[in-house]
């Protein structure tokens, strides 16, 4: 199969999953969920392709998907060359094109779709050089990576010389941290047995199951109400005990000071981190529940709805976050993401990246592989997101063992969505959809 030189059409389909109909995935802000994913596949002058996706949530989907149709004029033609021997520029042309940029600029809707854009392209790359993209970043010399980066808006925080100078720094033991993973895989910890709707006893059963894994740690879902906060709290400590780790998750229901109140009638059950307390761009806010907390051992998570690097930027000037959770698609994909670990790396602060959905398992363990390796190079404080559904859709599935990621051997970033997948769960002509309307389990979009 001859390499591609050339981008020949951007397709993109809207795909959802009833997840709603088990509660999979409930929060106190998103009671049924179903999870979807904005699909990208990138048409090369060779037979290789790239995939890429932003995770997203039912309706919104079909908006997401509007807007990479948008995006697609400034992508099908370019040469590879162009692309890969510029990405930064090439990232910046994207995000900063002057018909589009007024929606954003990079955030929201639009830089979703940048993402689903951008990861497809990493997919392709990595394709091409016949690697899966964690050895990819790790491999690749410092000034080449970071040439994939735009340092607008950060350079207060970390310049261009600086970041070079932080992966030539942490050069040293590379081959060691790599032949490490490849023996332990990297830690996860698992979500799945505690969303919010979920029966106590599907609590108890799941992580029991979980334990007996090898599963070390735990994250709940809060919000809702404290009474039933405090109950799930009891289950979970009741069955996990006090050695393994605990988290609990708000999506961000709360006001400040009810963040602070809320989590002190937590404190005995001994989280480790409260994660989204309240509006995802206050932080300020987050900076105060941290003060408020962080005495009583309960640290701040949060960037999984954290719109960009200059977000991350004061986030972590501001001391407003203990914890960095970079989700693979809610930035611009992967050159802002390796942005976001490399300011984390300098502030000090771990990067425990947000996973589940769809996808972003598949696509996130990439980066913090890449982060162990190249950057962070340490596992203290660092653990990385796993929810056990949807993996099946998947051409290309994460591999969980002892409670850890195996390490990824397929060349690419996503690799893929199942044709069979597509068939059945494309929105909404899917045959599973066209069953599901038709039985009146769904109604259809109007
Ligand atoms: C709606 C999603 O399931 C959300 O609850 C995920 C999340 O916050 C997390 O995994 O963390
Ligand atoms: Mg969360």
């Amino acid at each position: 199969m001859g390499l591609p030189t050339k981008i020949t059409d951007l397709i993109v389909k809207d795909i959802r999953f009833p997840t709603s109909l088990e509660k999979d995935g409930s929060d106190a802000m998103h009671k049924s969920p179903d999870y979807s994913l904005a699909y990208v596949i990138v048409k090369t002058d060779s037979e290789i392709e790239g995939r890429g996706m932003t995770f997203t949530v039912g309706r919104g989907t079909h908006i997401v998907c509007c807007a990479v149709e948008a995006f697609k004029k400034l992508v099908v033609g370019q040469k590879l060359a162009d692309i890969f021997g510029n990405f930064g520029q090439f990232w910046q042309s994207i995000c900063s094109e002057d018909q589009i940029r007024w929606l954003g600029p990079e955030k929201g809707v639009t830089h979703l779709a940048t993402a689903a854009i951008v990861n497809a392209l990493w997919d392709l790359w990595a394709k091409m050089e016949g690697k899966p993209l964690w050895k990819l970043l790790a491999d690749m010399e410092p000034e080449k990576l970071v040439s994939t980066i735009d340092f607008r808006y950060m350079e207060d925080a970390l310049t261009k010389t600086e970041a070079i100078e932080l992966l030539k720094s942490r050069q040293a033991g590379k081959a060691d941290r790599e032949a490490e993973l490849k023996s332990t895989g990297f830690p996860a910890y698992t979500t799945s047995c505690g969303w919010l709707d979920y029966p106590d006893d599907k609590i108890r059963k799941l992580a029991t199951e979980a334990i007996s894994q090898g599963m070390e740690r735990f994250k709940m879902k809060v919000g809702g109400d404290i009474e039933d906060d405090i109950r799930r709290a009891k289950i979970f400590r009741e069955t996990i005990g006090y050695d393994r780790l605990w988290m609990v998750d708000a999506n961000q229901k709360w006001e400040v000071q009810e963040s602070i109140d809320w989590m002190k009638k937590l404190a005995p059950y001994k989280p480790l981190w409260i994660e989204e307390p309240t509006n995802p761009d206050d932080i300020m806010g987050h900076a105060a529940i941290a003060e408020a907390l962080n005495p009583l051992g309960i640290a701040v998570a949060t960037g999984e709805h954290c719109q960009n690097r200059v977000m991350f930027k004061q986030f972590l000037k501001a001391k407003a976050m203990q914890y960095c959770q970079i989700d693979a698609c809610r930035v611009g994909g992967v050159n802002e993401c390796v942005a976001i670990i490399l300011m984390a790396a300098k502030y000090n602060i771990p990067v425990c990246p947000h996973a589940g959905g769809v996808g972003l398992c598949e696509l996130v363990q990439h980066l913090s592989m890449f982060d162990y390796i190249s950057v962070g190079c340490s596992l203290k404080n660092r653990m990385l997101e796993y929810a056990d559904h949807l993996h099946e859709h998947m051409e290309a599935p994460v591999k969980i063992k002892n409670g850890c990621y195996v390490v990824p051997t397929v060349p690419g970033y996503l690799v893929g969505v199942k044709e069979d997948a597509i068939k059945q769960f494309e929105y909404p002509m899917g045959s599973e959809w066209q069953r599901m309307f038709a039985d009146g389990t769904f109604e259809p979009d109007v």
